[in-house]
């Protein structure tokens, strides 16, 4: 028997078309952990987030809090799981304050009014991301890092349990990257809420996941806390790259660094000629 309100993968498998995207992958991440998913280009990992939180049918593979995600009407799955994809220019001309406020929909009949709480739910996580003086901006006009805390402001709104995000720091400077990561982590370790999110940065992963999972073409590699994943000998077998790993004393991975050989340097084809 799993923890209560843990993610369960028991044999995901994905195939669409000819090709096998996910076979056979199995995770448990517990609840209050943070759980990088790392891979290469194509390895599997939105797919696989895809389908942790219920956007791409799971076929009873899944489970969240020992119930699996098929179980799950949409509004109670909703209540349960938070997802933050990459980041789209919204459509909508919606300034941070009514993005944030959509995190309510899954609480809230058709019918029913905002009350003063929801109002000050909608505050406080604002708050929490620190953008108490972007409130009426719009959104679009936010930075990326700014829209990134507001989707995550929306996740909070949303009093997900589990909050799925698919590459959190992909654009963001290495200021925001550091930011968006301690917050996430900071939501975890003292609300008990589960962050499962794909990472390309690996030094980012070791530094911020309390569990990795790394992916290649559709299949685990290999799971578990950081100094046991990232290995250098498997590390240069799925990247394809030469690595070199540096552990603190408490063995704990402080620097993962990648020499990439002399023959990836790629010859210009001779059609392309000097300007
Ligand atoms: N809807 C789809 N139709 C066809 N192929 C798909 C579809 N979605 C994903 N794939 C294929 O599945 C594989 C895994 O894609 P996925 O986006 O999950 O990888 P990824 O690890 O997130 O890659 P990246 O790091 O490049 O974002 C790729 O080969 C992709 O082309």
């Amino acid at each position: 028997m799993s923890n209560p309100c843990s993610l369960v993968a028991n044999n995901v498998n994905l195939k669409i078309g000819q090709q096998q995207i996910l076979s056979d992958v199995c995770l448990n991440v517990g609840s209050g952990k943070v759980m990088g998913v790392l891979g290469p280009n194509g390895a599997g990992k939105t797919s696989l987030l895809k389908m942790l939180s219920g956007q791409v049918a799971s076929h009873h593979s899944v489970s969240w809090d020992n119930k699996t995600l098929t179980d799950y009407d949409p509004m109670s799955l909703a209540k349960q799981i938070a997802v933050v994809n990459q980041l789209n220019e919204s459509v909508f001309a919606l300034d941070l304050y009514q993005i944030v406020r959509m995190g309510l929909l899954p609480h809230k009949s058709l019918l029913s009014r905002q009350t003063p709480e929801d109002d000050k739910s909608i505050s406080d996580a604002i708050s929490r991301v620190g953008l108490d003086n972007k409130v009426h901006q719009s959104f679009n006009s936010l930075s990326g890092g700014e829209q990134q805390r507001g989707l995550i402001a929306r996740a909070l709104v949303q009093k997900a349990a589990l909050i799925v995000l698919d590459e959190p720091v992909n654009h963001l400077d290495i200021y925001y990257q550091h930011q968006v990561l301690k917050l996430l982590r900071s939501l975890a370790h003292k609300l008990n809420i589960t962050v499962v999110m794909s990472l390309h940065d690996l030094n980012l992963a070791a530094n911020y996941c309390d569990h990795l999972c790394l992916l290649d073409q559709g299949e685990m590699v290999a799971q578990g806390p950081p100094e046991q994943v990232l290995t250098s000998q498997r590390l240069e077998q799925v990247f394809k790259i030469p690595c070199q790993i540096r552990h603190d004393t408490n063995n704990a991975v402080f620097r993962v660094d990648f020499y990439p050989p002399d023959e990836l340097e790629i010859d210009l084809p001779q059609s392309i000629e000097k300007p």
